[in-house]
């Protein structure tokens, strides 16, 4: 028996009916063709009607011209549209993001809210998402509300009882499909934009649409990671809790926060974490050049990735004279007892650090996390280097100390440092098993599909931010090695007033 389903019961409620029998008669012909007709000119005057309401500028810009014409004044219709055109072709050349959000976006809008619902029912039905109630109608997840962005778009989607957000999220590679979709996945419940005065007196729980049963599917058209993204210029005003760094898949930019918290970086050779740690210091340089940060950095690899811009370094220790071992074990054990003064220093007073110039926040970059311990070769200046390390992760992040580790090849070691960095960065992998090795368990399940990330996008990856089980999928900006040259020029440190071993320059 073939099915079919009356969209006009609904989205939620889907009616399946037999076969319909051959008409009986020309009369029984034409009633059907009628039918067709009608049903044809309704979904005709819907998405007419709702192309008029979404897209009223691009309505007018036609309208004008025709109804002139109409009126007899067929010149000055063609000088009206004319004019309207170069308007239009000017308008996309200077400001095309103003462009994009008043012509192009509620275009694109209008075309996937259409798609959208007129595939929703069939969808479920082919996908086998569908469950029979006592009546023996038939109910689907029901599509309720769509939030539309450039990139990507966030249904909200509330399931009936007795089907799963497991079955559902089983079925993301239907929809993406039938929805022309780059690529699907369920998401958390996305914030509401709220005024700062309201956020700030709405409870938390109010904040999120967190019904039960409600499920949030990300679906992402186009790729705005395609190209290499330029550094952005960073203003005097450093906000160490938001440094951009890149761009994110939903078009808006990738912003890291080093307060409070350490970052992961793993990525496979060549695939550009190094962009990552440039991007980084070109995000802070400001406040490296006005001593409120000061950087060091631990390079196994002899500094060739952080040589390059070794003005910035406060100290940078590449392991590579006789005394390397010592050195780099000294290196951490200082600043586990920074880590630790300072958090004497502040217990009673505050819990975070602000950073000052008696005070500054301190980065640490470790350029080869797994590899620091794996260097030296001294059984006891390895436990030592371990020790140090934990101390510095554990104590270091409210007494504005951040740490980021740099790894190449995550192995199951890893996993033991990992719960130590609440932020964590996923550049390309080569195993389907290192995302959540990195990440964190399920990372890979919901979305950060490191491994495919092609050789050809360095920089691409998934970042799991500080208390958020999201992930999102980002791109580094590209600094050239001359870009590294004239940031560290630019923003070399002054005097130090204040030096992370206790003494004064
Ligand atoms: N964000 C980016 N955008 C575009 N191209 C990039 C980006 N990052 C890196 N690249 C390109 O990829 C190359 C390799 O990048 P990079 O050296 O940063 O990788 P890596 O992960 O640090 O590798 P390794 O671990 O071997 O040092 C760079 O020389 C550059 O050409």
């Amino acid at each position: 028996m073939s099915l079919t389903i009356d969209k006009n019961a609904g989205w939620q409620e889907i009616e399946v009916h037999p076969r319909r029998h051959r008409p009986d008669g020309v009369s029984g012909w034409i009633g059907r063709g009628l039918l067709a007709l009608a049903r044809l000119l309704s979904s005709i005057l819907t998405y007419a009607g709702s192309f008029v309401v979404f897209n009223g500028l691009v309505v007018a810009a036609v309208l004008v011209p025709v109804w002139t014409h109409l009126a007899g004044l067929t010149w000055v219709a063609v000088a009206e549209a004319v004019v309207t055109a170069a308007t239009f072709v000017a308008w996309l050349v200077i400001a095309s993001d103003s462009f994009d959000r008043w012509v192009t976006s509620p275009l694109r809008i209008w075309w996937r809210r259409r798609r959208y619902f007129r595939n929703w029912a069939d969808l479920m039905v082919a996908a086998n998402l569908t469950v029979k109630k006592r009546s023996h109608k038939r109910v689907a997840p029901r599509l309720v509300f769509v939030r539309h962005g450039r990139f990507s778009d966030v249904l909200s989607v509330r399931l009936p009882s007795g089907i799963t957000r497991a079955a559902f999220s089983d079925r993301l590679e239907e929809l993406t499909e039938t929805m022309h979709a780059r690529e699907a996945r369920v998401v958390p419940a996305p914030r509401w934009h709220l005024p700062a005065w309201m956020a700030r007196v709405l409870p938390a729980e109010f904040r999120r649409d967190d019904k039960a049963r409600t499920v949030f599917v990300r679906l992402a058209f186009g790729d705005p990671l395609v190209h290499v993204q330029a550094p952005a210029t960073a203003g005097s005003d450093v906000d160490l809790s938001a440094v951009p760094i890149g761009k994110r898949d939903d078009g808006g930019r990738w912003l890291v926060n080093l307060l409070g918290t350490h970052t992961l970086l793993a990525g496979a050779t060549g695939s550009g974490k190094g962009s990552v740690l440039w991007s980084i210091l070109a995000g802070i340089g400001p406040a490296i050049r006005d001593g409120l940060v000061q950087v060091v950095g631990l390079d196994p690899k002899g500094g060739m990735e952080l040589g390059f811009g070794r003005e910035l370094f406060r100290q940078l220790v590449t392991m590579d004279g006789s005394e390397a071992e010592e050195e780099a074990v000294s290196f951490l054990e200082g600043l586990a007892d920074e880590a630790d003064r300072r958090a004497s220093l502040l217990a009673g007073y505050a819990r975070t650090l602000e950073p000052s110039t008696a005070m500054p926040f301190i980065l640490v970059v470790i350029d080869e996390l797994a590899s620091v311990t794996a260097f030296i070769s001294d059984s006891k200046r390895q436990k030592r280097a371990e020790a140090a390390l934990g101390r510095l992760l554990t104590k270091g992040r409210a007494p504005g100390m951040h740490v980021i580790g740099a790894l190449q090849d995550p192995r199951k070691e890893v996993v033991r440092w990992r719960d130590l960095f609440p932020t964590r960065i996923g550049l390309r992998l080569v195993e389907a098993s290192q995302p959540d090795m990195v990440l964190g368990d399920g990372a890979r399940d919901r979305g950060a599909r490191c491994e495919e990330i092609a050789e050809t996008s360095p920089g691409v990856g998934y970042v799991v931010e500080d208390g958020s089980r999201a992930v999102s999928r980002v791109r580094a900006a590209y600094l050239t090695d001359d870009d590294i040259r004239q940031l560290a020029q630019t923003f070399r440190p002054g005097p130090v007033l204040h030096s992370i071993d206790g003494g004064a320059a």
